[in-house]
C-alpha cells in the first residue's frame, strides 16, 4: 500500500549509507520514508504496519456513549457557487463515524445545502459581519474544523475565515485546511505556519501556490518527497497531505506515501470527501493516546487513514459505475469501504 519508488528518496538514503536498512524497509507492505532528513535515516519498524494503528484508534461502538463522543465536526465553507464541497465533506464525516456535523456557510448557500441532506445542521453565518464571533460560540463544542470546501475566495470571507482559525488555534482545536482555506494560506501563511494541530490537505495546484509562496520558487516536480518535506519544514512542521496519483503526507520529519488502489476516474469532491474524514479520523487519533498509535504522530496516522479510504471509496464506486462514477457514489462506499480497510 505504501511504496518506496522515489530515485531522490533512494540516492539521499544510499549517500546517508544506510542503503541495507532503506532495501529492508521497502520491502514490508508499508513503510515510512525519511529522505533528506539532517538527522541519520533510520528504519521505523513501529509504523510499518500503519494501518494497523488505523484500526487502533477506532473508538468502539458501545451502549455507555453519548451523543458527540465519537466526534463533533465543524465545516467552514459553502458559498452561492459551490455547495456541494461542504456537503461532500460534512456528509463523510457522519457517514465515517461522527455524531453531530455542522457546515457553517454564507447565507445563499445554507438551504440548499440543507435540501441536500437533513443530517446536516446549517448555520448561514459565513457572510454575517459577525461571523467570527458567531462562529466562535460553538467552537467548544466541536472536536475538529476542516476550513474551505467550496468557501469561496471573496474578500471578506477569507478575512472571517481568517479570524475563525485564529480562534480555533486559540483553543488548540484540530484545524484540516483544503481547497479555498489554502488559498488564504498561499497568500498569509503566518496565519498557520508552526501550529503543529493543523493537517494541510492540497490537490496539485494548492501545493505549487504554497510551495511557491513559502520557498519563493517553483515545486521541484522530480522531487516530490523533498518538496513535501521542505514545505512541511517551511510551514513549521504542519503535516501536509499532497494529493494526486500517490498521496505524499509529511510532518516534515517523516514521508509517508499512500498509493492504495482507487481509479482513474477524477470526478470533482473527492479531495473534499477526504477532508470530511479526515476531521473525523484526527478527532480519534489525538483521542486514542500515544500507545494506542506507538508514539507516532496522530496527523500522520489519521492522514494515512484518510487518504486510504478515499481511494479505496474510489476503487469500490468506480467497480460499480465506471465512468459514470462521481462523489455520491463513493459516498455511498464509504461504510463498506471503511469496514473493509479498517474493521475486518
Ligand atoms: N461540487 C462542488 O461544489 C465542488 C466544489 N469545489 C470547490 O471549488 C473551489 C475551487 O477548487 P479547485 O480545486 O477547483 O481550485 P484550484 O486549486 O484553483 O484548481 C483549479 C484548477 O487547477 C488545475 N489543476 C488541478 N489539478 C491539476 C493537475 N494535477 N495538473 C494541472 N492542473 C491542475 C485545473 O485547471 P484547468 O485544467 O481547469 O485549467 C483546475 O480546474 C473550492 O472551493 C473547492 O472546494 C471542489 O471541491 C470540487 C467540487
Ligand atoms: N492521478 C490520480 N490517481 C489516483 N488517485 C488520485 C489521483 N489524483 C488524485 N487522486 C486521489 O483523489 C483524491 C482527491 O485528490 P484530488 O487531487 O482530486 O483533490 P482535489 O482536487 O482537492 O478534489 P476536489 O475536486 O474535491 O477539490 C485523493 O485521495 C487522491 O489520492
Ligand atoms: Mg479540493
Amino acid at each position: 500500500m505504501v511504496v518506496c519508488s522515489s530515485m531522490a528518496a533512494w540516492a539521499a538514503a544510499a549517500s546517508a549509507g544506510v542503503l541495507a536498512a532503506f532495501l529492508l524497509f521497502c520491502l514490508q507492505e508499508a513503510v515510512l520514508e525519511r529522505p533528506f532528513s539532517l538527522r541519520p535515516t533510520r528504519p521505523a519498524k513501529d509504523m510499518d504496519n500503519i494501518f494497523q494503528l488505523v484500526r487502533n484508534v477506532i473508538p468502539p461502538l458501545t451502549s455507555k456513549k453519548h451523543k458527540g463522543q465519537d466526534g463533533k465536526i465543524g465545516i467552514i465553507g459553502g458559498c452561492k457557487e459551490y455547495t456541494g464541497a461542504p456537503y461532500f465533506a460534512a456528509i463523510t464525516a457522519l457517514k465515517v463515524g461522527a455524531d453531530l456535523s455542522h457546515v457553517f456557510c454564507t447565507k445563499d448557500a445554507a438551504t440548499v445545502i440543507k435540501s441536500y441532506s437533513p443530517e446536516l445542521i446549517v448555520h448561514p453565518v459565513l457572510d454575517h459581519p459577525n461571523a467570527v464571533s458567531e462562529v466562535d460560540k460553538w467552537l467548544p463544542r466541536l472536536h475538529t474544523l476542516v476550513i474551505g470546501p467550496g468557501m469561496g475566495r471573496e474578500d471578506a470571507i477569507l478575512d472571517n475565515a481568517k479570524g475563525i482559525i485564529e480562534k480555533a488555534k486559540s483553543k488548540g482545536l484540530p484545524i484540516v485546511i483544503d481547497a479555498d482555506g489554502l488559498w488564504l494560506i498561499a497568500q498569509q501563511p503566518a496565519i498557520i505556519q508552526g501550529y503543529q494541530r493543523a493537517v494541510l490537505t492540497p490537490n496539485f495546484m494548492e501545493f505549487s501556490r504554497l510551495y511557491e509562496a513559502l520557498l519563493s520558487e517553483p515545486v521541484e516536480t522530480s522531487d516530490q518527497h523533498g518538496s513535501v518535506l521542505r514545505l512541511s519544514q517551511a510551514m513549521g512542521n504542519i503535516t501536509i497531505i499532497q494529493k494526486g496519483e500517490r498521496d505524499l503526507i509529511s510532518d516534515g520529519d517523516k514521508v509517508l506515501v499512500c498509493s492504495h488502489e482507487g481509479s482513474s476516474r477524477r470526478c470533482g469532491g473527492q479531495g473534499d470527501l477526504l477532508a470530511g474524514s479526515l476531521g473525523v479520523l484526527l478527532h480519534w487519533a489525538l483521542l486514542a493516546g500515544h500507545e494506542k498509535i506507538n508514539a507516532q504522530n496522530p496527523f500522520l496516522v489519521a492522514a494515512f487513514g484518510a487518504c486510504s479510504l478515499t481511494r479505496q471509496c474510489n476503487h469500490q464506486a468506480f467497480q460499480k459505475c465506471g465512468r459514470s462514477m462521481t462523489t455520491s457514489d463513493m459516498i455511498s462506499e464509504v461504510g463498506t469501504a471503511f469496514n473493509k480497510l479498517f474493521e475486518t
